[in-house]
């Protein structure tokens, strides 16, 4: 389990009258369970990318504790996590094939046949270089990386920008086929509808607060809603 509890941070911002302090996050509990699937929702700029790097303890809490598998975040923690961020900076020069060299040199349970075996599934050459790649074809590639790197906990920052309409589906439908009952996947996006039937929990994110957490299948069950429709009503109540 990967634990925010009463995590703050502030950044400071600079407006005419010099700097200001203001919380990107602000009491922030959340709880990541295994065997689940969840998103962390919100519109731009509510707090969502800083929730996974605080996760994968990239971003540094000014309050509050992570704790991952009940320990605090340290080297042995980072074996277990994989943030596969928004930005495309990878190996922009590397074929996808010396990429995944390096990834086997880098990470210690990296799965070369699974790489493999989801290039093919997603049409991919391993001699393409990555730079050339489109935007569609580098989400896949970091999919791609994020369930190859054999971490236990996956967080994918934004993972369907860039792929088009048609093959989101196709792509959607890869993460619940290649994640393993005692993994976790947390993903971030401010479009719900396309993750909707895979989605687990839900974490609804505002200006820095979860302003509430649902479960989608009691959702389902007791108030006979999508989680589009939830949205709808949280966003619309502001
Ligand atoms: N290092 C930083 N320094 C200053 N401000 C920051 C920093 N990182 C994030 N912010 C600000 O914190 C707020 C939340 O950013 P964050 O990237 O977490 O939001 P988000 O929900 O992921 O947004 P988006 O959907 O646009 O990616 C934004 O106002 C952003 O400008």
């Amino acid at each position: 389990m990967i634990e925010l509890k009463n995590v703050s941070k502030s950044f400071k911002r600079i407006n005419k009258f010099g700097y200001k302090k203001f919380n990107v996050l602000d009491d922030i509990n959340i709880e990541i369970e295994t065997g689940k699937i969840t998103a962390i929702l919100g519109i731009n700029g509510a707090g969502k990318t800083s929730i996974l790097k605080t996760m994968a303890g990239l971003l540094k809490p000014d309050m509050g504790i992570v704790l991952v598998d009940g320990k605090k975040i340290s080297k042995d923690t980072y074996n277990i996590l994989s943030f596969i961020p928004d930005i495309d900076s990878y190996f922009s020069g590397m074929s996808i094939k010396e990429t995944f060299e390096f990834m086997d040199f880098f990470y210690k349970n990296w799965d070369m046949k699974r790489a493999y075996e989801m290039i093919d599934i997603f049409g991919l050459d391993k001699n393409y270089i990555m730079n050339n790649l489109s935007k569609g074809n580098m989400a896949r590639i970091k999919l791609i990386i994020g369930f190859s790197q054999g971490a236990k906990y996956l967080l994918l920052d934004e993972p369907f920008s860039g792929i088009d309409f048609l093959k989101r589906e196709e792509f959607v439908g890869m993460i619940p086929k290649y994640m393993d009952e005692n993994q976790a996947i947390v993903i971030t996006t401010h479009e719900i509808s396309e993750i909707e039937n895979i989605v687990d929990d839900v974490f609804f994110v505002d200006d820095g607060k979860v302003v509430l957490k649902i479960n989608a299948e009691e959702l389902r069950e007791l108030e006979n809603i999508s989680i589009l429709d939830k949205m709808r009503e949280v966003y619309s109540n502001e």
